[in-house]
C-alpha cells in the first residue's frame, strides 16, 4: 500500500502543535506552549504568522522531517463564513478571508495559512479539515433575543467530532446514532450538543457566550458591556480582548496556564481558588443547559481539550454533572490525526476535496 506523509499544523490560542503521519500512523508530534505575554506582543492574529511559521519550520528542521517527500500540509482553519464539515482544498478565496479575518480573530486562521505557504515551498497541495465555523445550527439555536443579531456557530468543531466520534467506534455504534454533550476545554472552551451526528447547538466563546476560561470572559451581563462601551477609558479593542484573548483567568490572574492557577491555588491563593471554582461552576452550569437541548436525552458527556489532563477538573466537574449521563473523557485532542486522517482521504482517491465558495 502506498504510504503518504502528511504535516498537519495546529495553532491554538495558547499552542501550536505539529504532527507528521504516515497514513494512519503518527511519525512526529510536537506542541509548543505560547505565554500570553508571547502572543499579546501581536496586535492583530495575522501578525502572529512569521512567528509562528519560524517555530514551526525550526522543530521541522531539527527533527529532519523536511528532507523526507512529505505528500501534503493539513492546518486547523479557520473563521471563515459558515460552511459544512469536511476536507477543504486551500486556495485563493480562503486565503482571502482567513487574511482579513473575515468572521473574525482567532489562531486557527493561521493554520490554512501556513499550510498553503508551507505547501508552496514543497509543491504540495494543503488543506484544512472541519474548521471552527461548521454550522449544523437548528433554527431555534440561531435566535439570539433581538432581531438584529443572530447566534453563530463558531466552536472547536474538529476536536469535537474527532472525539464524539472516535467515542461512537469504541462503543461500537454509529455517532449518527447518539445523543452527546461534548466539552473542549482548551485555551478557550466550548460546549455542544450533538444530536444523532449534528452539533445543534453550541457555545460560541468569541461571541461571549459559554463559561469563562483561560483566555475567554465568557458569558457577560450585557448592560454592563453597554455601559462599559460609551466609558472614554475603553476602546473597541480593548472590549474586544476583554472577552477574547485577555479575559477568563489572564484577566483575573494574569496567567493563561489552568496548570499555573493550580499551583497557586496549592500554595493557598484564594482568588485563584475563587476563579477556578468559578471557572468549573459555570462549566457545569451549561452541561446542565445543554441536557435540555437534547431534551435530556443524554448518552454520554465527553470532557476534552488540554484541561481534561487534570484529574481534578474531571472530578470537580463530575460532582456537578453526573446525574445527567455517563461521562468520558479524552485528554488533549484527537485534531492532530483529524487533520491527518481528512487529508489522507483525499490523497487516497476516498473523497474529493470540498471547494470554499462563498460568493
Ligand atoms: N495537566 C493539565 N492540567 C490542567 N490544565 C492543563 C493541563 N494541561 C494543559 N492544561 C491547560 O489546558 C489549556 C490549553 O489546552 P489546549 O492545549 O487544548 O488549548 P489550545 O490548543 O492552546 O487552545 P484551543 O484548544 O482553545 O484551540 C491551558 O489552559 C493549559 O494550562
Ligand atoms: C474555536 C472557537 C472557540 C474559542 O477559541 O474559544
Amino acid at each position: 500500500m502506498k504510504k503518504f506523509k502528511i504535516l498537519a499544523i495546529n495553532p491554538g490560542s495558547t499552542s501550536t502543535k505539529i504532527s507528521v503521519f504516515e497514513n494512519d500512523d503518527e511519525i512526529f508530534t510536537e506542541t509548543i506552549r505560547h505565554s500570553s505575554d508571547d502572543i499579546q506582543q501581536f496586535k492583530r492574529i495575522i501578525n502572529q504568522f512569521e512567528f509562528r511559521k519560524k517555530i514551526i519550520e525550526k522543530v521541522l528542521d531539527e527533527n529532519n522531517l523536511l528532507n523526507e517527500g512529505l505528500h501534503a500540509v493539513v492546518g486547523r482553519g479557520g473563521l471563515l463564513r459558515p460552511l459544512s464539515g469536511g476536507t477543504y482544498l486551500i486556495e485563493d478565496a480562503i486565503l482571502r478571508d482567513l487574511r482579513v479575518g473575515v468572521s473574525g480573530e482567532h489562531a486557527s486562521n493561521l493554520g490554512g495559512i501556513i499550510a498553503y505557504e508551507i505547501g508552496k515551498d514543497f509543491h504540495i497541495p494543503s488543506y484544512i479539515v472541519d474548521p471552527v465555523v461548521v454550522d449544523e445550527l437548528e433554527p431555534v439555536a440561531r435566535i439570539s433575543g433581538i432581531p438584529e443579531i443572530e447566534r453563530k456557530s463558531i466552536f472547536h468543531a474538529l476536536n469535537q467530532k474527532a472525539v464524539a466520534r472516535s467515542y461512537a467506534k469504541e462503543i461500537g455504534k454509529p455517532y449518527e446514532s447518539l445523543n452527546l454533550i461534548v466539552v473542549h476545554m482548551g485555551g478557550g472552551i466550548t460546549i455542544g450538543s450533538h444530536k444523532n451526528g449534528r452539533v445543534i447547538d453550541v457555545t460560541n466563546a468569541l461571541d461571549g457566550e459559554g463559561p469563562l476560561s483561560s483566555e475567554r470572559s465568557g458569558a457577560l451581563p450585557v448592560g454592563d458591556i453597554i455601559k462599559m462601551c460609551f466609558e472614554k477609558k475603553y476602546n473597541e479593542d480593548f472590549l474586544k480582548k476583554r472577552m477574547v484573548g485577555k479575559g477568563g483567568a489572564v484577566a483575573y490572574l494574569r496567567t493563561n496556564s489552568i496548570i499555573e492557577v493550580l499551583n497557586l491555588i496549592e500554595k493557598g491563593d484564594k482568588k485563584a481558588k475563587l476563579i477556578f471554582d468559578a471557572m468549573i461552576y459555570q462549566i457545569s452550569k451549561e452541561i446542565g443547559a445543554f441536557s435540555t437541548v437534547l431534551k435530556g436525552n443524554v448518552d454520554t458527556i465527553i470532557l476534552t481539550g488540554g484541561m481534561a489532563y487534570s484529574e481534578k477538573i474531571i472530578d470537580l466537574i463530575k460532582e456537578r454533572v453526573d446525574f445527567i449521563a455517563p461521562i468520558k473523557v479524552y485528554p488533549g485532542e484527537h485534531e492532530m490525526s483529524a487533520l491527518a486522517q481528512g487529508a489522507l482521504r483525499i490523497l487516497k482517491k476516498e473523497e474529493i476535496p470540498l471547494i470554499y465558495n462563498p460568493d
